[in-house]
């Protein structure tokens, strides 16, 4: 067997499902803080891109976030996460299955321009001229729009990859405009940009081969990240209130299924125990009070399953 070749230092993942998880940058911190939560554990060695789960037949195998789409579409990989963006410009979207949007990785991939470029007011005005970027198929893709033409490899708008440091393209020369990643936009100011079209809303998804090898132990991982997902996103209010105010509290706060009521020792009273969205929890308790609520508490969600 030429090239093969067997390495006693890697461990055995045969029988594991493989998951990958982003190796640095934007992702990894979230990623791994989610590992955590769902309780899988794992110790990753220094130097090393495969760490065995102790708890679960998994291997983690950590990855540029850039290659995950790619390893998980070709069956590389089982399982991976990574940004919605990587999926869309790596043309994997219909080899991988979307299994659930994680709400972290939360960005804009965007037409950005000199601002005191007063001649380009809009994305149509950069047509036929020069954009640098690290999406050059989503970026062909957009202007194909913009230009009307069906198959972005006929744009006449010129479009160069760069791996990094794409900000600085138009400053150097090299650029007419850019098309890269917007979250808080200080890079973009930074460098005197500004946006002028959105090609993309992207955050960080779960992602499976479409054939993949352990579909229950990826449905177990999905049902787990939901749990956590639903504990970070919603609290626990419990309020004492009249039962004839019960329908009108009702209303205020429906919960996720409905709300718990049960009966007070007081007559005419009931306890009410509902789960309630965290952006929107002062709103309600203010309504709930109104309508004569007493003894509002809100309790943190360790974890859930629906
Ligand atoms: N500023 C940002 N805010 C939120 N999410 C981001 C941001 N930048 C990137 N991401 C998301 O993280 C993914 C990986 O980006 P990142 O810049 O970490 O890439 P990387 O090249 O792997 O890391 P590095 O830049 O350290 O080499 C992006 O494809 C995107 O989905
Ligand atoms: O709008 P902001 O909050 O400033 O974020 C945008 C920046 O974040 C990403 O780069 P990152 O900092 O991850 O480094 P990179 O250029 O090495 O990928 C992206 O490529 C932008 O440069």
């Amino acid at each position: 067997m030429a090239g093969a070749y067997i390495n006693t230092s890697l461990p055995d993942v045969s029988d594991r499902m493989l998951f990958a998880v982003p190796k640095k940058g934007r992702l990894y911190d979230q990623c791994v803080g989610l590992l955590s939560d769902i309780g899988i554990e794992f110790n990753r060695k220094p130097r090393h891109d495969i760490a065995l789960v102790s708890n679960m037949p998994i291997a983690l195998v950590f990855l540029p976030a850039a290659d995950i789409a790619t390893y998980v579409a070709k069956g590389n990989v089982d399982v991976g996460v990574t940004g919605l963006d990587i999926i869309r410009e790596s043309q994997t979207e219909h080899d991988v299955a979307e299994l659930l949007r994680l709400g972290f990785g939360r960005c804009k991939l965007q037409v950005q321009t000199p601002q005191a470029n007063t001649q380009v007011a809009s994305a149509q005005d950069l047509v036929g001229k020069r954009i640098v970027t690290s999406f050059i198929n989503l970026t062909r893709q957009r202007f194909a729009e913009l230009e009307g033409v069906a198959d972005p490899a006929q744009i006449k708008t010129q479009v160069r990859f760069v791996s990094g440091s794409v900000e600085a393209a138009c400053g150097l020369g090299l650029a007419d405009g850019i098309v890269d990643l917007v979250e808080s936009g200080d890079t973009m100011r930074a460098a005197g940009l500004h946006a002028i079209d959105t090609v993309l809303e992207t955050e960080s998804v779960l992602i499976t081969n479409k054939h993949a090898r352990f579909p229950r132990l990826a449905a177990t991982i999905k049902q787990r990240v939901e749990g956590i997902l639903a504990a970070r996103r919603y609290v626990l209010c419990q309020y004492n209130i009249r039962r004839s105010a019960l329908e009108s509290a009702c209303r205020i706060a429906p919960g996720r299924q409905a709300p718990t009521v049960t009966p007070l020792e007081q007559d005419g009273w009931v306890a009410v125990s509902v789960m309630v969205e965290k952006r929107a929890l002062a709103d309600k308790m203010d309504a709930l009070r109104d309508i004569g609520a007493t003894d509002i508490l809100v309790l943190q969600i360790v974890n859930a399953r629906a």
